[in-house]
């Protein structure tokens, strides 16, 4: 009786808390739309107004189309002082570091709003990263794309990648506009945090991710059955099925077990198909998140003018919550009632020993799933579709797998360790498909980037306060880092003894410097562990060509015969992470 009140108190604690920073984000929002209105649209009038007061502005007609027009112009001349201003204070600092600007991306129409224009159709029309690569043959591998008059740099650049993420680490962060994109939601986690509380995060988390804690693969097995029985009874009727999405199932089973003590257990649906289960809504709620997080951050800070109608994360975030809520609460008695150094079995109890207030509990363990269930279901996802494009390849991973587990023991943590192919190909799918394909950063300060580009021989002015995406995707598969063969799978090419690539960070699926992700380890052992129990099945996969989303056709047609487009057999898109559009359809055929 007594513990069940705690959890009440717990409860309504983190229902209070998560309430107050919903008012609290509406105040910011309204605040922000406030001073955006005000400052574009009613201070250049409110300062003419008080200029003409003076007495200057009377040789004009005293009519009132004269006045209104001279109101309205006073708007974008104001704009274009502001814009003379600030460039002016660019070129000087530009100037003082010995830098030279970046080359910017010359749009047709003004503000560059084409640009613009191209950038979002490219995201759902074109391969991922070609618009880019485009404007690096043009440009140079960094540039500005100069968006409405404001600096947004992108290089492909891996020394200028090195400058952001390591050597100049704090004179770039995630940056307020990025946090308040998505604090509706993911709250105030490492994800979105910067400073001292993204390191009082990490500290927090860092313990959990151990390498002697990474050993109980038990989660992993009990889920893995699950998996593999949808999967037997799929060839058994000869039925064709999504890959992706049992892929999407099984990472989001697991991370909830790892980080809530208690599955979604998704993987129930596929054979069930209740669609009014709670994890069905759960589930989509999760995936709803993804995807807004992606269109807010393509928007940009100007994303509350797109929901104005209400903030549409609330609906899906109180999913999550009724989920969590009961689950923060029961961690936080739990560890109430133990001894301090009690051990703990999943997350949330560990970090319920760092902290006793439910909202950071809540908040730091739904980053850490955001972070882990969709990155880890597209490498899964992606190694099957290069395996199948390769059975040669999947015949080698099938021996090293059965010669060190046989064809039934589950691996453990040094099975895994002497896995060596499995590795390899586990680091070509993330070479060729790195989950998060691009990423960004906002810079605090003027700096110069290192790198110049080819022409120049001086250091490139990065601006104060601007964004500089940089790309993965395109920096792993450049033949300049990787030989003339950077576009084939080879997994073979990590098996050599020297390091396949000739720039370290030519490679960073998991990003690089202090913000390395902390769950690399946890993705390599969950990848090795389940492609080894799929492995280890009578079972071959094999494409289903009817179903899902094809390639564009014209891919097939591309003049660059060394570019992956023209050997795609699916559509890679990105939103949040990297997807199959449309899913991955196999049949599962014995053996
Ligand atoms: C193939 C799987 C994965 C990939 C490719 C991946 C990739 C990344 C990348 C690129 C970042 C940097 C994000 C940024 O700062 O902008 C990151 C951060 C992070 N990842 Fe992963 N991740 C994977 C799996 C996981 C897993 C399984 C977990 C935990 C269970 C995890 C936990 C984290 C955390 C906590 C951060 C934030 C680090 C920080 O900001 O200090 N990741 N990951």
């Amino acid at each position: 009786m007594e513990a069940n009140t705690y959890n009440k108190s717990y409860i309504s604690v983190l229902k209070t808390r998560l309430r107050r920073s919903q008012l609290l984000r509406m105040t910011r929002y309204s605040r922000f739309l406030l001073r955006s209105v005000f400052n574009t649209f009613l201070r250049p009038p409110l300062v003419l107004f008080l200029i003409s007061k003076t007495g200057i502005l009377s040789f004009f007609p005293r009519h009132w189309v004269w006045t209104a027009s001279l109101y309205i112009l006073s708007i974008p001349v104001s704009e274009a002082i502001l814009a003379i201003q600030s460039s002016k204070r660019k070129r000087r600092e530009c100037k003082e570091l010995g830098a030279t600007p970046i080359p910017k991306v010359v749009g047709k129409r003004l503000g560059n709003f084409d640009v613009l224009k191209e950038l979002i159709a490219a995201e759902e029309n074109e391969y991922p990263g070609d618009i880019f690569l485009r404007w690096a043959k043009q440009y140079g591998p960094t540039y500005d794309m100069n968006i409405l008059w404001a600096s947004q740099i992108v290089t492909i650049d891996p020394e200028n990648v090195r400058f952001v993420l390591s050597s100049e680490f704090s004179s770039f962060e995630k940056g307020e506009k990025f946090h308040d994109m998505l604090e509706s939601f993911w709250g105030e986690g490492i994800f979105t945090t910067d400073g001292d509380t993204w390191r009082t995060h990490r500290a927090n988390a860092r313990p959990f991710f151990a390498q002697e804690r990474l050993s109980d693969f038990a989660p992993f097995e009990f889920h893995a059955q699950k998996l593999l029985e949808i999967i037997d009874g799929m060839a058994t009727d000869k039925q064709s099925f999504d890959l992706q999405d049992l892929f999407a199932r099984y990472t989001l089973d697991t991370a909830t077990e790892f980080l809530f003590g208690l599955s979604t257990n998704c993987l129930d649906g596929v054979s069930h198909t209740d669609k009014d289960a709670e994890y069905e809504h759960f589930m989509k709620a999760v995936n709803e998140l993804a995807l807004l997080s992606a269109r807010r951050i393509r928007i940009g800070s100007t994303w509350p003018l797109f929901e104005l109608t209400g903030d549409k994360s609330i609906a899906p975030t109180r999913v999550i919550d009724r989920f969590v809520e009961p689950i923060v609460a029961k961690a936080l008695q739990r560890t109430r009632d133990s001894a301090q150094d009690a051990k703990d079995s999943n997350f949330l109890e560990h970090l319920a020993h760092v902290t006793k207030d439910p909202k950071a509990v809540r908040d730091e363990s739904l980053n850490i799933l955001f972070a882990a269930r969709d990155t880890t279901s597209c490498l899964l996802t992606f190694t099957a579709y290069l395996l199948m494009e390769h059975p040669d390849v999947a015949d080698k991973m099938h021996e090293e797998v059965t010669t060190i587990c046989g064809l039934h023991r589950s691996p453990d943590s040094n099975d895994i360790k002497k896995m060596k192919y499995v590795e390899a190909v586990l680091n070509e799918t993330l070479r060729l498909f790195p989950p998060v394909p691009y990423n960004i950063r906002r810079s605090v300060e003027a700096s110069a980037l290192p790198s110049p580009q080819s022409g120049h021989g001086r250091q490139l002015y990065m601006p104060p306060r601007s964004s500089i995406t940089y790309a993965p995707i395109l920096m792993q598969r450049d033949p300049h880092y990787w030989g003339d063969d950077a576009c084939d799978f080879n997994p073979d090419r990590w098996l050599s003894g020297s390091s396949p690539f000739t720039h370290p960070n030519a490679f960073v699926p998991f990003n690089a410097g202090p913000r390395i992700c902390l769950g690399q380890q946890l993705a390599y052992i969950q990848a090795s562990y389940v492609w080894a129990r799929i492995l280890q099945l009578p079972i071959r996969l094999t494409r289903d060509i009817h179903t899902g989303v094809p390639a564009p056709s014209e891919w097939k047609k591309t003049v660059d015969n060394n570019s992956r487009h023209a050997r795609e057999t699916i559509w890679p898109h990105s939103d949040f992470v990297l997807r199959v559009k449309g899913g991955l359809w196999v049949h599962a055929n014995e053996d």
